[in-house]
């Protein structure tokens, strides 16, 4: 069977993305996925998506990380699954689907993709790290010296330990830059490596900040190996509502592939 494939990326977080609408795709086929992501026997990527169609939506995201595991929600994913729609014409300049985590809105304005987050409700506050789950879970701690630290060392040690118990968590580790801007490294589950980027692990970042009390601001720039995001919301009471999660989402190339 020839598949064409689709390779976005959204900061750095790169994806293939197949159009399944046909429902076609050999989703319970790990090994090939996760070859399909390796970056030397494959196309390579830090995860794949399927675009399927949806009874009252857009469409549907179906995402799995680069080992080929069914993951939760990824944003920088969602952000260019809907840049894919508008090339594949299903959408204009809204679009409305449903992933992992549920309902998500997004707004498009031209490469520009701002993605609705699901409201958070509760955040782990601790000492020396918070925990919040974006649709994703994610590990959120405070560090020094950024830009030397060991991220695939330390997240590693993070993700498997018995904070986290089998399903693990991202790691992502901060540094403050100014009033509403910081600098974000992530570990990613499931690549378990550091990527570029992280959407649901930003978004995870400027709450638990903001609950922080660091920023008082609401809408907070995010500086990530990538390049840069942008989180908006509102908080209600103890609630973070109305997330968005704000930046580029390209097309890189496109293929076929013999499966
Ligand atoms: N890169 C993603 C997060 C993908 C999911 C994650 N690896 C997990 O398994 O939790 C994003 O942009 O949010």
């Amino acid at each position: 069977m020839q598949v064409t494939f689709y390779k976005y990326q959204g900061t750095g977080n790169d994806f293939i993305i197949i159009d399944n609408r046909q429902l076609d795709f050999p989703k319970n086929d790990t090994k090939l996925i996760a070859r399909l992501c390796d970056r030397r026997f494959g196309i390579g990527a830090d995860g794949l998506m399927l675009l399927e169609q949806h009874e009252s939506y857009d469409f549907r995201m179906i995402y799995y990380n680069a080992d080929g595991s069914t993951s939760t929600m990824c944003g920088n994913g969602g952000r260019c699954l809907v840049a894919f729609a508008k090339k594949l014409g299903l959408v204009i300049s809204e679009a409305h689907f449903e992933a992992s985590d549920g309902y998500h809105y997004a707004k498009i304005n031209g490469d520009t993709i701002a993605l609705q987050m699901i409201d958070v409700t509760e955040i782990k506050m601790n000492d020396t790290y918070q925990f919040v789950y974006t649709g994703s879970p994610h590990h959120v701690e405070l560090v020094t010296n950024l830009n030397d630290y060991d991220v695939k060392m330390c997240g590693a040690k993070i993700r498997y330990s018995d904070l986290y118990g089998a399903s693990g968590s991202n790691v992502n580790f901060v540094e403050q830059e100014n009033e509403n801007t910081f600098k974000v490294r992530t570990y990613e589950r499931g690549v378990e490596d550091e990527t570029l980027s992280c959407g649901t692990g930003v978004t995870a970042v400027a709450i638990a900040m903001h609950q922080l009390r660091k920023t008082l601001s609401t809408s907070i720039d995010l500086l990530v190996p990538g390049g840069k995001l942008q989180v908006r919301f509102s908080k209600e009471g103890q609630h973070y509502k109305n997330i968005f999660l704000i930046g580029p989402a390209e097309f890189v190339f496109e293929g076929n592939i013999k499966l």
